[in-house]
């Protein structure tokens, strides 16, 4: 099972995910208590070994702000939430990092048909940390897509077998309050994810 950690904001989390066997590592560059400026994440990324990707994550903003936070953080991967046209990744695909289109459950679930590399399948209200109905998009995204919101260490289980996944995406659920992260939870979450 493929595992991001989102919205990590401190170096020691960005260790202790990396040890825990984290697959990509989240640095949130929009409004949000999650937020990092792009030199910060770069400072973050730069401790994130090669077989780890780095994702930077945005909401609304348009392609040239995108890139230049992309550029200047040093990211290999980004993740753009709310609702962009195709157009958008479009204009991203020189970056030559990786694209993920992330949408809530209403959305096309098709992994490519916005030229995205991965699909990351949400809450309607990204990083509010609330569950939902994963069981309803059981079988229908397709490609390689990940499963997030209101993912806990105790509910990945359930969540995994309830949507079936190619991989979980967690932040709230790995804090003691919104932007705060706590290592042992972290362990704990991918220490879950990983036994299915
Ligand atoms: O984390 C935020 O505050 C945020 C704000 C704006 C856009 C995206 C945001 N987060 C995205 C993520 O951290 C994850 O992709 C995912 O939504 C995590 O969900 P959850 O575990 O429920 O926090």
């Amino acid at each position: 099972m493929y595992v991001k950690i989102c919205g990590l904001s401190e170096p020691e989390h960005v260790t202790t995910a990396v040890e825990a066997g984290a697959d990509a590592i989240g640095f949130v560059m929009t409004r949000s208590p999650r937020r990092v400026t792009p030199e910060r994440a770069a400072e973050l990324a730069a401790q994130v070994p090669p077989h780890v990707l780095t994702v930077g994550v945005f909401r609304g903003e348009d392609p040239e702000t995108v890139r230049a936070a992309a550029l200047a953080s040093g990211v290999r991967a980004v993740q753009l939430h709310g609702r962009h046209p195709h157009a958008d990744f479009t204009a991203l695909k020189d970056l030559g990092g990786l694209l993920v289109r992330a949408v809530d459950a209403e959305a096309d679930l098709r992994c490519g048909a916005y030229d995205e590399d991965l699909l990351l399948v949400d809450a309607p209200h990204a990083g509010s940390g609330l569950p939902w109905d994963w069981a309803a998009v059981h079988g229908r995204p397709s490609g390689h897509w990940l499963l997030a919101g209101g993912l806990t260490p105790a509910n990945v289980t359930e969540a995994v077998t309830a949507a079936a996944p190619w991989g979980v995406d967690v932040s709230s659920g790995v804090e003691t309050s919104p932007g705060v992260k706590d290592s042992s939870l972290i362990r704990a979450f991918l220490k879950a994810a990983h036994s299915r």
